[in-house]
């Protein structure tokens, strides 16, 4: 797949300690999972959990699914552990909590010794001020927004439309855009409401989000849908590339679609949308 159009909608947690799970999301249509060594496993089981991690990578069967293994802090007892035992796993990246500098991603490319990419968790007051060196890192592939965390971090209240937050994501998402990075957004914890969590969707995509990461199953098809550009914005997109196609014929550089300008600038975002359309229809 075209890693510059490959879809990042839908990235689902899965504890590395859970057999079932693991085995489950071989058959879930998301298109990235997130397996976790860090908060979902406790810290009894954090020793098997990276066997039974390894042991399902090897196995595979997951497909197109981008593949990232969210390691321990390496500031905590297991990270280094964590890194010993996966750095030759087969997947796609290395997720790294709490980030709060790009010597935290540099000190985790010296341990990997690879240039398996880098995604790091924004979820600390540093790690939002420093996102622009982060993500200027070399081996930085994305930012996951650690809305839990935030939260905790900047003893700021719950609320539908995540006010108080909104400075932290948008931070991020302007490093992550400044860097050409990958971006996704944070967690809707009450995992059995779905409306709440398609307007939390919503806003994500509105703000320019990737995509979300999931807790559960449930999470995926409505995440999937608010993602994916939808048939009013194909047909749409192909409607301005075809207006601003006839005007250039004809020597101009503006075209008119529904009563609104169409300039270069968004002949490009609507190709954008076409070509993110048919990866999605590829899978
Ligand atoms: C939230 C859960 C504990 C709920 O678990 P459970 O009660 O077992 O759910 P269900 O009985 O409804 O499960 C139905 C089936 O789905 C499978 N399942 C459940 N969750 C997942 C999953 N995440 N991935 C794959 N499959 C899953 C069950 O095995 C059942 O399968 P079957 O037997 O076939 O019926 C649980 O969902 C869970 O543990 N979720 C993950 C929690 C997690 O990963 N937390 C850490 C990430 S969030 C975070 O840390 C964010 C960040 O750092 C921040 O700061 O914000
Ligand atoms: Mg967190």
């Amino acid at each position: 797949m075209d890693a510059t159009v490959r879809p990042f909608r839908s990235v689902l947690y899965i504890p590395g300690s859970k057999e079932r799970a693991l085995e489950k999301a071989r058959s879930l249509p998301v298109d990235a999972i997130i397996f976790d060594l860090e908060d979902a496993v406790t810290p009894d089981a954090k020793d098997t959990a990276r066997d039974t991690l390894n042991e399902a990578l090897t196995q595979g069967g997951y497909g197109n699914r981008a593949r990232v293994i969210r390691i321990n802090g390496l500031d905590t007892e297991w990270g280094a552990g964590d890194v010993a035992a996966l750095k030759d796993a087969d997947c796609d990246a290395f997720l790294l909590p709490k980030v709060n500098s790009a010597a935290d991603v540099q000190a985790l490319a010296d341990m990997l010794g690879n240039d398996t990419p880098i995604w790091a968790m924004i979820e600390t007051p540093l790690g939002v001020l420093n996102a622009l060196e982060i993500a200027a890192h070399p081996q930085l592939g994305g930012f996951v927004a650690g809305t839990n965390d935030l939260a905790k971090e900047l003893n700021c209240r719950f609320r539908a439309d995540r006010m108080p937050m909104m400075q932290a994501l948008q931070t991020m998402l302007l490093a992550a855009r400044a860097h050409g990075v990958v971006a996704i957004d944070g967690v809707y914890n009450q995992f059995k409401d779905e409306e709440g969590l398609r307007a939390e969707c919503n806003q994500g995509r509105d703000l320019g989000f990737d995509g979300k990461t999931l807790i559960h199953p449930a999470q995926v098809d409505v995440t999937n849908e608010c993602f994916s550009p939808s048939e009013d914005e194909i047909e749409l997109a192909r409607r301005q590339i075809e207006a601003f196609e006839e005007v250039e014929r004809a020597g101009q550089g503006v075209a008119v679609v529904d009563g609104k300008i169409v300039e270069n600038l968004h002949v490009e975002t609507a190709k954008k949308v076409l070509a993110m359309a048919s990866s999605i229809a590829s899978l």
